[in-house]
């Protein structure tokens, strides 16, 4: 099969970098286009980023020409498929443009993330939401659209909360994040801040893990979302950990649930089985009964860091039962999640009619039974 040609918007950031590296040896998408900042443009991909992770810069990227940030400033035909990681601001403003362009926009960024007609999503907890798009004006006149995926500190605690929302409603919850410093991109946290310490507070992250928790367990009605109603309580952390989001969640569910019952959800819980998508982990949610489990160094790349590890169920006794999960923030959290919305998109068909208005009838056939 041909693969499909892509382009990466933000390719010289720490989640860009995730994104070659995931893309690389796809049996699906073709890396075909990068661009970054003005700084960036017109140099070698492998002069322009500094590269910081554990397997070697391909060599026929890092010989690519980083790109204009704009749809009409690439050299050849642009890739109608494009993943972006950009800070919110940049987002807010070169999204819109790709999407106008005719593109399938599949951002990171926080910048639409709780528009009412963007889907945010992760395809084993509500790839129903995708439908929203056939909502969006770039989608009626041109075909583009924009798909968000969650904060990365969101991702993981959605995993493990979808299935226990599925079988006995959550009313409430209380989480306390441990957040790794690639979180903060690159060069992010100054090491003389966070060496030996620990930092209590990330700007806007409690309250994006807030609401994006209400939008991602909610419910599509016509054309919007139904937010989950449940309170949600958030304290974010950084810490000095390279990769991998730790955090503690207590939460209050409508149903009484056993301890057994509660590992059950967790171990059934398999949304995506069957569609042998290539970024999709076996099990979303793996749980481990080891006593001091799941730690970032050791667990972090289950699945190919696209797994959440739980670990530590035990009651609680201010709410119900208390528990830790972990998920790798710039796989899982970032660059794998958004891989892996455009896998459902491409099995889906809504990858094929780019470029061209598409009549608005969701043709969208959700990919949860
Ligand atoms: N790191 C993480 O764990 C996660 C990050 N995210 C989100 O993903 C996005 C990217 O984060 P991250 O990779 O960590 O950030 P980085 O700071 O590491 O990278 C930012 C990227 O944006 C590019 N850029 C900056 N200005 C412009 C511009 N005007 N036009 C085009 N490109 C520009 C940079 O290019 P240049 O090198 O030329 O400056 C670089 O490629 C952010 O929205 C972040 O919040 C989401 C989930 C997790
Ligand atoms: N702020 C997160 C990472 C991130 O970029 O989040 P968001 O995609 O919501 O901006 C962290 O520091 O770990």
């Amino acid at each position: 099969m041909e693969r499909r040609k892509v382009g990466i918007l933000g390719a010289t950031g720490m989640v860009g970098q995730r994104f070659i590296q995931l893309l690389s040896n796809h049996p699906w998408f073709e890396i075909a286009w990068l661009a970054a900042s003005d700084r960036s443009a017109g140099k070698a991909y492998g002069e322009a980023c500094k590269w910081k992770l554990d397997t070697p810069l391909p060599k026929h990227i890092a010989a690519m020409t980083v790109q204009p940030n704009v749809p009409e400033g690439c050299t050849g035909e642009l890739p109608k498929i494009i993943f972006a990681a950009l800070d919110a601001d940049i987002a807010r403003e070169l999204e819109p443009k790709f999407a106008a362009a005719g593109c399938a926009v599949i951002s990171n960024s926080s910048a639409f993330r709780m528009a009412a007609d963007v889907p945010l999503v992760v395809p084993e907890v509500n790839a129903d939401h995708l439908a929203l798009i056939n909502a969006q004006s770039w989608r009626k006149q041109r075909g583009g659209y924009i798909v968000t995926n969650p904060n990365c500190s969101a991702i993981g605690l959605v995993l493990a909360l979808k299935p226990l929302e599925e079988r006995f409603g959550i009313e409430g919850l209380f989480v306390s994040t441990m957040q790794a410093v690639s979180g903060a991109g690159y060069p992010g946290v100054p090491s003389l801040d966070i060496l030996g310490n620990v930092v209590p507070f990330i700007k806007n992250e409690e309250e994006k893990m807030q609401e994006e928790v209400g939008k991602l367990l909610g419910k599509v009605d016509g054309s919007s979302i139904k937010m989950l109603d449940a309170k949600v309580s958030a304290h974010c952390n950084r810490v000095a950990v390279e990769d991998g989001h730790t955090e503690c969640v207590s939460v209050k569910l409508r149903k009484k649930a056993t301890r057994e019952e509660i590992l059950a959800a967790w171990r059934e819980f398999a949304p995506l089985s069957g569609q042998h998508l290539p970024t999709a982990p076996d099990q979303p949610v793996e749980y481990d009964d080891a006593v001091d489990r799941p730690q970032p160094r050791l667990d972090r790349m289950r699945g190919r860091g696209m797994t959440a590890t739980v670990g530590r169920l035990r009651e609680c006794s201010l709410l119900d039962w208390k528990f830790v999960v972990l998920s790798h923030n710039t796989i899982r959290g970032a660059a794998g999640a958004a891989l892996l919305n455009a896998e459902v998109l491409a099995r889906t068909g809504q990858l094929n009619k780019l470029g061209v208005p598409v009549n608005t009838e969701a043709k969208l056939q959700a990919v949860m039974a």
